[in-house]
C-alpha cells in the first residue's frame, strides 16, 4: 500500500534523479576508517565508523561554508590511490542505487587527488570504472562532472580533461570552494573553452555569496545549471511579489537549480529547511531540483532530503515527480537519453506510486 503522504521508504521506491553529490562527500565512515588504516593516514578524529559518520554531520554544522570545507581534508586523504577512488566510487553508485536513485551526476575535483603522484586521466579513469562497475551491478547509471577548485589555478587544464573524457563517463564540469573572494569569472578561460568545445558546465553559485555571484556565473561564464543558487532569493521581493531581471531572466530561461536544502542549513545559507527558499521557488515555478551535495557531511540522501521537503512543505507525489522531472530534463545527457529515462523508467515508477496512493 502507498500513502497520500509520501513515506520515506516509499520515496525510496520512487525512480530519483541526482544531479549535485560530490564523491568525496558521500563515502561511507567504515569506508574511511579502513583506507586511513590501510594507507597510513593516522589523521582521523575519531577511528569508530559510527563515532566517525557523527563526527563529520556535527563538524559540518558550523554555519560556515569554510568550515564545512574543512572536513572534506579527511576524506580526500584517504582517496589517494587508483584502488581507494575505485572503491568508494563503486560504492557510491551502490549506495545510490540502493536509495532508488536511476540516473546520478556525481562530482569530485581530480586535482585534490594527486598527493601519491597519480596522473590526472589516472584519477579519472578510476572514478569512471567504479562508477561503471558499481552502476551495472546494481542498477544506476552515474555520470561524474569535473571540478575545479575556485581558489586554485587548474581549471583550463580540468575543462580539457572534462573534454577529452566526455564520451568516457564524464557528462560535464564544475567549479567548487569557497565561494566569498573567488568568483566564477576567475575561471573565464575555462568556461570560455568548454563553451567553443559546445560541453555542459555548472557552477556552484549563490550558496555563501549573493546576486553578483549567480549573475556572473550566468552571464558572464554561461553556465548551464546553478549550484544551490538559493540567493536568487535576493532578487524576488516579499513572498514573492515582484521579481528582479536576474531572478526573471533565471526562471525565464529555465536555469535549473540544484538545491540542497540539508547542507543549506549547515552552511548558513538557510536558517531551517522550512524557512529555505526551495518553498517560495517552487511555488514560482523555477526549475527547481534537489540534492544531497554531501551524503556524508550531511547525514542524508536523495529519499531523505525529500522526505523533508514533504514534511516542511506538505509535498505529494506530484510535486516529488515534478522535482525528478526537472531533474531529468537538466542533465548533461543526450536528449534521447533524458526522454528515455523519463518515458521508461521515471513515469511509469512514479505513476505506479501514484496509482497505488490513490487506491489508498
Ligand atoms: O556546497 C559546497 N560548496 C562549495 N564547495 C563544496 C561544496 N561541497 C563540497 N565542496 C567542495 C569540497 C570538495 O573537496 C570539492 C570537490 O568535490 O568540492
Ligand atoms: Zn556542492
Amino acid at each position: 500500500m502507498t500513502s497520500r503522504v509520501p513515506a520515506l521508504e516509499e520515496i525510496r521506491r520512487a525512480p530519483k534523479v541526482l544531479l549535485h553529490d560530490h564523491l568525496d562527500g558521500g563515502l561511507r565512515p567504515a569506508t574511511i576508517a579502513e583506507l586511513a588504516d590501510a594507507h597510513g593516514y593516522t589523521g582521523l578524529p575519531e577511528s569508530e565508523p559510527g563515532a566517525l559518520g557523527r563526527w563529520f554531520r556535527d563538524a559540518s554544522d558550523s554555519g560556515s561554508l569554510e568550515r564545512y570545507l574543512e572536513t572534506f581534508t579527511h576524506t580526500v586523504a584517504v582517496m589517494q590511490t587508483p584502488e581507494a577512488l575505485y572503491r568508494v566510487a563503486r560504492e557510491c553508485a551502490e549506495d545510490l542505487a540502493a536509495d532508488g536513485v536511476v540516473y546520478a551526476e556525481v562530482r569530485y575535483a581530480p586535482e585534490q587527488h594527486l598527493v601519491q603522484d597519480m596522473t590526472l586521466e589516472a584519477v579519472v579513469e578510476a572514478v569512471n570504472a567504479g562508477f561503471d562497475d558499481g552502476g551495472r551491478e546494481h542498477g544506476v547509471q552515474v555520470r561524474s562532472l569535473l571540478t575545479a577548485m575556485r581558489h586554485q589555478a587548474r581549471s583550463r587544464e580540468i575543462a580539457e580533461l572534462a573534454v577529452r573524457y566526455r564520451d568516457h563517463g564524464v557528462a560535464g564540469f564544475d567549479i567548487a570552494g569557497a565561494e566569498a573572494g573567488n568568483p566564477p569569472t576567475r575561471h573565464l578561460d575555462a568556461f570560455e573553452y568548454l563553451q567553443r568545445e559546445n560541453a555542459h558546465f555548472t557552477i556552484h553559485a549563490g550558496e555563501a555569496f549573493g546576486l553578483p555571484s549567480i549573475w556572473q556565473a550566468i552571464q558572464w561564464c554561461g553556465a548551464d545549471r546553478l549550484g544551490h543558487g538559493v540567493r536568487i532569493i535576493d532578487d524576488i521581493g516579499e513572498d514573492g511579489a515582484k521579481l528582479g531581471r536576474l531572478a526573471d531572466y533565471v526562471r525565464d530561461k529555465r536555469i535549473p537549480l540544484e538545491m540542497c536544502p540539508t547542507s543549506n542549513v549547515q552552511t548558513g545559507a538557510a536558517r531551517s529547511i522550512a524557512a529555505h527558499p526551495i518553498g517560495l521557488l517552487t511555488r514560482l515555478r523555477f526549475r527547481v531540483t534537489v540534492n544531497t551535495d554531501n551524503r556524508l557531511m550531511s547525514g542524508t540522501s536523495l529519499s531523505e532530503e525529500f522526505a523533508h521537503l514533504v514534511e516542511a512543505f506538505g509535498y505529494g507525489w506530484s510535486d516529488l515527480r515534478w522535482f525528478t522531472l526537472n531533474a531529468m530534463k537538466s542533465a548533461f545527457l543526450h536528449f534521447d537519453e533524458r526522454l528515455a529515462l523519463i518515458d521508461d523508467v521515471i513515469k511509469p515508477g512514479f505513476t505506479a506510486l501514484e496509482e497505488a496512493a490513490d487506491r489508498g
